[in-house]
Order: C-alpha cells, then structure tokens, then sequence
C-alpha cells in the first residue's frame, strides 16, 4: 500500500448483505471502491456486535485490494496480531479504547499493517498531537461508533480542519466516517479530509445481484468530493 492523497472511497461492509460478504467486496471493488472498509464491533466498547478476525480472514481472498479494519473493541492490544493474520491492511483503533493508544500504535506497525487511529465525536484533535510520528491514518468519526445510517455530526468539519493543519506534509491520511454521502463529503473533503468511508449512501438501490447503484452511489460521493468549492 503506498501512499497517495487523492480521494478514496472505502465502501463499509457494515451495510452490505451479511449473508454474502465475499460477493459483496467484489461486487464494490468492481464498482469503483478504492478500499473496503470492515466494521468490527464487540459489543462492549460500542453497543453492537459484528465479527471478528475469521470473518476478516474469509473475506480478505475476495478483496484485491486495501482491506482497512476499523476496531471498535475494548480491549484491542491483545487481538491486533490475529486481525493483522487475518490480512488487514489498515488497522484502526480508537483513542477512547485503552490507556496505552502509544503502544498499541506501535503493535499494529509490528505486525506488519499500516497504523490508524479514530476518534470519537467528543474527543480533541489534541489528542494525536504526540501519535504523528507513528501513525498511517487518523480516522474522524463522524457519528458515534456503534452503527451505520446514522447523522453527519457538523462540528466534526472544524476536527478535521485542525489535523490537516497539525498534519501538515505528512504521509498521514485523514478518514471520516459516518453519514459520508453526495451533501457531506465535500465539506469534509475540503477540509483535508483523503479517505471517505461510506455505508449507507454506497449500498443503498443495490445488491450483489443489481450492483450497478453501487456503482452509481460511488461516483456521486467521489465527483461531490472532487468538484464542489463550499
Ligand atoms: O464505523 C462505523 C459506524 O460505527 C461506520 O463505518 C459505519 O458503517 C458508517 O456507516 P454510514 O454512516 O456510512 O451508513
Ligand atoms: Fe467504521
């Protein structure tokens, strides 16, 4: 994985058809996703529970290409090992998490995946001031973790201005997630944000059998990302 500052839509696995989720990563690379992006949740750090690093391992043959794991799980330092086997490209990890987010940054590197960190809503830029030497991603979410189709939070642009600034040139990319659709990508993108995480406004009209509004879903978010001044 190389890094790279254009804008890139990671659809979220959270909405797609869980009874078919090889099906459904090749149905939205084949549609235009750039990465795909892969909603662990335990139940614990966030009120709901998905999967875990075997469900990651089964779906990673059929996803040719950046798998970003986003782990709303407390604790995370003793599973980074299994996801990173499990062929996670990207893993992320939440601030909110654990005391020791110095360490467990330095874990996803040692296992040999790219380091991301999230933030929650209420959580200050401030908080990666002293991570930036050692991190891939910061990923600003945009809801409160926990489930998809849910309210862009406004104030989150602000967040997203402030670590574009404190990231400067860094080879640091800047994910949002959470209602990412055509009336709020631009405003996050124009603020600095590069990766663009979509559940809802990607899967909705479509399915692996009618994949084509993926397609459509996708652009829409892209060109809206791309083309709008605000
Ligand atoms: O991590 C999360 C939710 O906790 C996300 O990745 C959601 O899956 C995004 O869904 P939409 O808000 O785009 O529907
Ligand atoms: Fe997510």
């Amino acid at each position: 994985m190389t890094f790279n500052r254009s804008i890139k839509i990671a659809p979220s696995i959270l909405s797609a058809d869980f009874a078919n989720f090889g099906a459904e990563c090749e149905a939205i690379e084949a549609q235009g996703a750039d990465w795909v992006h892969v909603d662990v949740m335990d139940g614990h750090f966030v009120p709901n529970i998905t999967f875990g690093p075997a469900t990651c391992a089964a779906i990673r043959p059929h996803i040719k290409g950046v798998m970003d794991v986003h782990l709303m799980i407390a604790p995370v330092d003793p599973y980074i090992e299994a996801f990173a086997n499990a062929g996670a490209d990207v893993i992320t990890a939440h601030v909110e998490a654990g005391p020791h987010i110095h360490r467990t940054m330095q874990a996803i590197r040692g296992a040999g995946a790219k380091a991301g960190v999230a933030l929650n809503p209420a959580t200050p830029a401030s908080a990666v001031e002293y991570l930036l030497d050692m991190v891939d991603l910061v990923c600003v979410m945009t809801v409160n973790p926990g489930f998809g189709g849910q309210k862009f939070i406004h104030s989150q642009v602000e967040k997203v201005r402030q670590l574009r600034a404190m990231i400067g040139d860094r080879p640091i990319h800047i994910e949002i997630d959470g209602g990412v659709d055509p009336t709020t990508a631009p405003l996050v993108a124009n603020a600095g944000a590069d990766v663009l995480v979509a559940g809802s406004a990607v899967f909705r009209g479509g399915s692996v059998l009618d994949p084509a509004p993926y397609g459509a879903n996708i652009r829409s978010i892209r060109e809206a990302a791309t083309s709008i001044e605000v």
